[in-house]
């Protein structure tokens, strides 16, 4: 998979030279590329913004200076995922189906945002995709800590990228959208608090049993609107697999 980002913060991106996402970088898993937006300006002073049409507070991005940029890292195929606080949630589901996609582009705004033409005029281009997505209900300054979001949420789910394939099976929002249990190790007494007599029973099934359990429980504790949507059927999966 290729995913290229274009910001006018580059170094922003840096974490993604270490961990998981990095060793699936120089493993060849993950052709990663950041692009600085100044690159694609053409004046002295590399300007990237302008003020807003309309009037109100702020600066917004030129959609000049976008379309060089955006011209010249999507191909047919690309998929562009625009980080905005007005796009879609960002789920597992998503990463999960971008993670299958050979091509993302990762467009990082910044000031008010990027000129609304530049979305429109990629949603026209012949085999370009266009998805604005969100991280949170929250307001951050710009698009690349989503940025990092997205890429670390995809590039995990990559063949190879995690050592244990099967514990992305297990994990909070995964195959039957559960919230993950709660996990325990040495020592067993720590603070006065023991941990649960089950998971020192070697009981496998009964282990299982007790993490399904507490994964349910949490997820209805904390998560209610997670439960309309549980997928019962993997849940039942799941469990013929204890
Ligand atoms: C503050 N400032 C004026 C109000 C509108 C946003 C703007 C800042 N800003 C510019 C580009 C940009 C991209 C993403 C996000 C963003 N915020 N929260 C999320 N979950 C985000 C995502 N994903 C914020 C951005």
């Amino acid at each position: 998979m290729r995913i290229d980002v274009v910001s006018i913060f580059p170094d922003y991106l840096a974490p993604l030279d270490l961990s998981l996402v990095g060793k699936a970088r120089t493993g060849g898993l993950l052709d990663l590329r950041v692009h600085d937006l100044r690159d694609w300006t053409t004046d002295r002073h590399r300007t990237v913004d302008d003020t807003p049409f309309g009037g109100g507070a702020g600066m917004v991005m030129r959609p000049d200076v976008w379309g060089t940029a955006l011209d010249s890292v999507l191909d047919d195929g690309a998929h562009l995922l625009v980080p905005t606080p007005s796009g879609a949630p960002l789920t597992q589901r998503t990463a999960e189906r971008l993670a299958e996609e050979q091509h993302l582009v990762v467009a990082c705004g910044r000031y008010e945002g990027i000129d609304a033409r530049v979305a429109e005029h990629y949603r026209a281009r012949p085999g370009v995709r266009v998805s604005e997505f969100s991280i949170g209900d929250y307001v951050l300054n710009g698009g690349e800590v989503a940025a990092l979001v997205l890429v670390e949420a995809v590039a995990r789910l990559l063949p190879g990228v995690v050592g244990n394939p099967e514990s992305l099976v297990e994990e909070s929002h995964g195959a039957a959208g559960l919230l993950e249990y709660p996990v325990y190790t040495k020592p067993p007494q720590w603070a006065g608090l023991d941990v649960p007599d089950v998971l020192l029973s070697g009981h496998h099934g009964r282990i299982a049993r007790w993490r399904r359990d507490q994964a349910l429980r949490r997820t209805a504790g904390r998560r209610p609107d997670l439960v309309a949507a549980l997928d019962v059927a993997a849940l039942d999966r799941a469990d013929l697999a204890t």
